[in-house]
């Protein structure tokens, strides 16, 4: 926009925490929207110099075209951003930030609530009281023990490690991980790299933190279930999607594995009516990985200082591109 105009930014969501717009509004004309849609969006859209995009509605080129040609940064509030169509972005030259780890220490903490939860089966002993069929018996409602047990990890970046520092206290016996290729930080942290196939064959707790990509998308699948032990607990605190979630109901229905703990399923929300919610052997928390009051205002503030430096076009605090 001309020099004496004020920069505009559009917020596409209704909730983001204040911390970042107040930083937003010593600078710029901030848009909000009323409610989370993608009619708001495209309403709202059309002139803007950056979006605030703290939304898992698919960015397509249909919110692209409508904003305008002087769209220069897209900012979300989120590490994922599968949702996002990244060529068309890059084709327009148009620079996209993520909030990277600043919420990997809360969602680690909801993976350790999940492992601990599907391991001595929170949900199901829960049904149990509810029912009135709490039972003195030495053999009721055993689980698995954290201690001892190898897990294995797919996708060890910021989030897989704040998880593996967690677990490792628990007294785990083996670490292994698997993914693109072998980290330092998996050597300093003790984690042995392996290939997908042995850390399935291997592991007693598999956590699945990795991003959605096409690589990852139904990767734990029916082939996956028939080599896993049957004694395994499986925690997704990623991206539904890398879970073929007809495999994983039938993989917890037939004992192919123990049980699961899921932050992240399909769709989202989930129906009430959901077949995932008959499972007993299955922990379930509604996509709150990242969600504690100082980790969504730290990501809020880091969205919005991405925004001001691509506005001013600067390198980005943390750039996808
Ligand atoms: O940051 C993400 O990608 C999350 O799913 C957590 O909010």
């Amino acid at each position: 926009s001309p020099k004496n105009e004020k920069c505009k930014v559009l917020i596409a969501n209704p909730s983001v925490p204040q911390a970042g717009l107040d930083i937003l509004e010593k600078k710029c004309d901030l848009i909000k929207i009323n409610n989370e849609s993608k009619a708001e969006i495209l309403s709202k859209v059309k002139g803007v110099d950056a979006i605030f995009y703290a939304t898992y509605i698919p960015l397509d080129k249909e919110i692209l075209d409508q904003a305008g040609s002087q769209l220069k940064t897209v900012s979300l509030m989120s590490a994922g951003y599968n949702h996002i169509n990244i060529p068309e972005l890059k084709e327009r030259g148009i620079k996209l930030s993520n909030t990277p780890k600043v919420l990997s220490d809360a969602v680690a903490e909801v993976a350790v609530l999940l492992t601990l939860g599907a391991a001595r089966r929170s949900h199901e002993g829960r049904k149990k009281i509810e029912s009135g069929d709490w039972k003195s018996d030495p053999q009721w409602l055993l689980g698995q023990d954290i201690s001892g047990s190898t897990v294995g990890i797919i996708g060890l970046g910021s989030i897989g490690q704040a998880i593996l520092k967690r677990l490792k206290p628990f007294g785990v016996e083996q670490f292994i991980y698997t993914g693109h290729k072998e980290k330092t930080e998996g050597k300093e942290l003790g984690a042995k790299f392996v290939d997908f196939e042995t850390l399935n064959k291997n592991s007693d707790f598999i956590i699945v933190s990795a991003p959605l990509t096409n690589e990852t998308r139904g990767i734990i699948n029916d082939d996956f279930f028939s080599k896993t032990k049957k004694t395994a607990v499986l925690v997704n605190i990623a991206r539904g999607e890398i879970v073929n979630q007809e495999a994983l109901i039938k993989a917890l229905k037939e004992g192919k594995i123990f049980s699961a703990g899921l932050d992240v399923m399909t769709p989202e929300p989930l129906p009430v009516d959901h077949e995932l919610l008959k499972l007993p052997n299955l922990v379930l928390t509604p996509h709150i990985g990242s969600a504690t009051v100082k980790t969504r205002n730290s990501m809020s503030v880091l969205a919005a200082k991405n925004i001001l430096k691509g506005i001013e076009g600067e390198e980005l605090l943390t750039p996808v591109f």
